[in-house]
């Protein structure tokens, strides 16, 4: 396949204490999150001076996928565009455009599916498209990489190396991964997949990694719960996960953040500061494994999912789900696939 470009499509997070607020205004428009969750979550970015890590990370993973397409022969200029921040994905697509770009992959910066992990990048690309208008490129997007062999061995050799830091080895390995709606969860992947595609892919994910490190048993918990209380999440919170395992007598925990590709506000503040703060009231030893971004593998991985389509290369998988997350101009996975949940109306 001819492409001219790659656009690296991310979340976006607020760059300064006057950012935050219109930020936050962005990710929830129209999503019924209560402003007093939007207070509290505000609070959490001010805590690092109104600075969310994402987009430098980005943008350093971005110089890191620059030097591998170097060396690997591969000449296609990155552009960078958010959903929620500046730079934003339609101001990115224009430029785009105006460089002539006709075709581009798009690498999405979540492994998984569902529709916040998935889908909802499905509809950024076709809102920046729309505002660029007819002449704006195609884009192509990347499929799923959950369980692609380079994320997998990132994960196992970040969990060993955190494993390593506690002083023993009897430690109980737990993942987490953001928390969704469970109606959202359940209308995750094709109605035929029997939904739940979100969850399943990160229970395979744990699972692999967990394989991957020698741990037989384990955990796979949530965070970062939004929206309002009256409305079931997955659960359970790994904050209240670490109360129940201080009461089965553990002493020490590896939290790996398995839904994450990089460390972004939810691992720094809901695992590194909230978690461990109550591990530390526990008495309990914690860890936390690194995210796979800054690895040099995460950069190699990118390079293999454009090589899948700029040569036919074959698709690196671990597990027995189908590739899937892999469409054109945001087109949908398949019919009914990651249905946006229906918002429940405000209680009178
Ligand atoms: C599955 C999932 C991922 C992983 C997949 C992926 O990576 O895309 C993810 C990533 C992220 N979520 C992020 C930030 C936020 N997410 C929020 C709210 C929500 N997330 C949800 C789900 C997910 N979110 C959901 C169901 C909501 C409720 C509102 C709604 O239905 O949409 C809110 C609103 C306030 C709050 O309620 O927390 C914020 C600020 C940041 C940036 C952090 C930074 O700035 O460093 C990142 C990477
Ligand atoms: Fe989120």
């Amino acid at each position: 396949m001819q492409v001219d470009a790659l656009l690296w499509l991310s979340f976006g997070g607020p760059e300064g204490p006057e950012d935050v607020r219109p930020f936050l205004e962005n990710v929830t428009r129209g999503r019924g999150v209560p402003p007093e969750r939007l207070d509290e979550v505000e609070q959490h970015y001010q805590h690092f001076g109104g600075v969310s890590p994402i987009n430098a990370l980005n943008c350093a993973a971005i110089e890191a996928v620059r030097a591998e397409f170097a060396a690997a022969g591969i000449d296609l200029p990155i552009y960078f565009g958010n959903r929620n921040w500046h730079p934003m994905a339609a101001d990115t697509v224009a430029e785009m455009t105006a460089a002539g770009v006709k075709r581009a992959l798009v690498f999405p910066t979540s492994a998984y599916g569902g529709y916040s992990a998935c889908r909802q990048y499905d509809e950024d690309i076709v809102a920046a498209r729309a505002s660029v208008g007819a002449d704006a490129p195609e884009l192509v997007k990347l499929r799923h990489f959950f369980d692609h062999p380079l994320f997998i061995e990132s994960f196992v050799d970040s969990v060993k190396a955190a494993a390593a830091t506690l002083s023993t080895q009897d430690y109980r390995l737990v993942f987490t991964a953001h928390s969704v709606p469970l109606s959202a969860d359940a209308a995750a992947g094709p109605p035929e997949e029997g939904g739940h595609r979100y969850s399943r892919q990160i229970a395979e994910a744990a699972r692999l990694v967990a394989a991957g490190v020698g741990v037989a048993d384990y955990d796979v918990v949530w965070q970062s719960r939004s929206g309002p209380a009256r409305i079931p999440w997955l659960e359970p919170d790994i904050v209240d996960h670490l109360d129940a395992l201080h009461a089965k007598g553990i002493g020490a925990v590896v939290g790996c953040p398995i839904g994450f590709v990089s460390d972004h506000l939810e691992v720094v503040w809901d695992l590194d500061t909230e978690a461990r703060e109550r591990a530390g009231e526990l008495g309990m030893e914690f860890a936390r494994a690194a995210t796979p971004g800054a690895d040099r593998r995460f950069a190699q991985l990118v390079v293999e999912l454009v090589r899948e389509h700029l040569d036919g290369a074959p698709a690196r998988k671990l597990s027995e789900f189908p590739v899937a997350g892999c469409t054109v101009n945001g087109a949908i996975c398949a019919v009914g696939c990651c249905e946006p949940a229906k918002r429940p109306a405000r209680p009178a």
